[in-house]
């Protein structure tokens, strides 16, 4: 099985049915159906059931569903849980997390509505958002404070707000924190995912800080807009010959590894253990089967 890979998920605002219809064919990897910013404070509960019948009659393909819900410090994070948990979407969202106690108390109601409906195994995972310094803080402790936690995202527009500066296009007052959650989440094993780019119009704007998240190691990054799903999947493809690299590495290595040879040279160039895991990181972007390669290098 090729890991699935979330270079791009699209929020679509979780009271907009034609939107949320077509959400499998957007191309995205990802979809976060939104019942926290992009809905209205009046219109809460009938994105809420929205939301709710969608999951139920939606043929979302091969789209990883998300489901953002509210904070418990607002009057609609937990009604959003009892809706939400017992149809498992493939995650839920939880946004502007700032402790591990946030983590507990959230988890305990998930786990809780789950018993109450039967779920023994769920597979359901949940993805912490990063949106003011405290949770910049606590970072760290945030990342392992779950085992069901399988990404760590930052929320660019809400962190700038709370830092009372201004969100400016170089990103500059963000990257302490996105570089902070970038390791807070590696070192947890978790997928980071970067937040918006909010000039729908702007591509090379986008194209830019996409390949600078990708350089500091967000695995992938929120969109607003079907337009913007090209561009951030161009940057996190490999390219042809970096695919080429990669499976001549990974290849020779599965050769040298049946001698018991465990560094070796290409073309002059060491490779070791650290090359061949980047070389596997670049063929699961390109959903390329390591399997595959195993029994050709056989
Ligand atoms: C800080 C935060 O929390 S950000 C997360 C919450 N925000 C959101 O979810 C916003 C989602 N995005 C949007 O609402 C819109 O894209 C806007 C307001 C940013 C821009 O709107 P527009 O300029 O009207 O978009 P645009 O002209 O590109 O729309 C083209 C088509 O794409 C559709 N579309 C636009 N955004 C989305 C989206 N996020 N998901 C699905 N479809 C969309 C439009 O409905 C339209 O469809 P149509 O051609 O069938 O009419
Ligand atoms: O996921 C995101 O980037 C959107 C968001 O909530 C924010 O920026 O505050
Ligand atoms: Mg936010």
């Amino acid at each position: 099985m090729v890991k699935k890979k979330r270079r791009s998920m699209l929020y679509i605002p979780g009271n907009n049915p034609a939107m949320i219809q077509q959400a499998g064919v957007y191309g995205c990897d990802a979809v976060l159906l939104d019942l926290e910013d992009a809905v209205a404070l009046n219109q809460k509960d009938a994105a809420r059931i929205l939301v709710r019948n969608m999951l139920k009659t939606v043929n979302f393909y091969d789209t990883e569903v998300c489901v953002r819900v509210n904070n418990f410090h607002t009057p609609f994070g937990l009604t959003d849980l009892e809706e939400i948990v017992p149809l498992q979407p493939d995650n839920i969202r939880f946004p502007k997390t700032e402790t591990v106690a946030d983590v507990k108390e959230f988890m305990k109601e998930v786990r809780r509505i789950e018993k109450e409906h039967g779920i023994k195994n769920p597979t359901m995972t949940i993805h912490v958002m990063i949106e003011t310094a405290k949770g910049v803080a606590n970072v760290y402790d945030i990342a392992a404070a779950d085992p069901r936690i399988d990404a760590i995202t930052i929320g660019g527009q809400d962190l700038t707000a709370d830092m009372g500066i201004i969100k400016t296009p170089d990103g500059v007052g963000i990257d302490y924190a996105r570089k902070r959650i970038v390791m807070a989440g590696k070192a947890n094993d978790l997928d980071v995912l970067d937040t918006i780019f909010a000039d729908v119009n702007d591509d090379e704007g986008l194209r830019e800080e996409t390949e600078y998240i990708k350089k500091i190691g967000f695995a992938g990054k929120a969109l607003i807009n079907p337009r913007q799903v090209d561009v951030v999947h161009d940057v996190f493809n490999p390219t042809e010959n970096e695919v080429r690299k990669a499976y001549r590495v990974y290849s020779e290595f599965i050769k040298n590894k049946k001698a018991g040879i465990g560094v070796f040279a290409i073309d002059g160039k060491m490779v070791d253990a650290p090359v061949v895991q980047r070389a596997i990181t670049v063929l699961e972007y390109a959903k390329i089967d390591l399997k595959e390669i195993e029994k050709n290098a056989g």
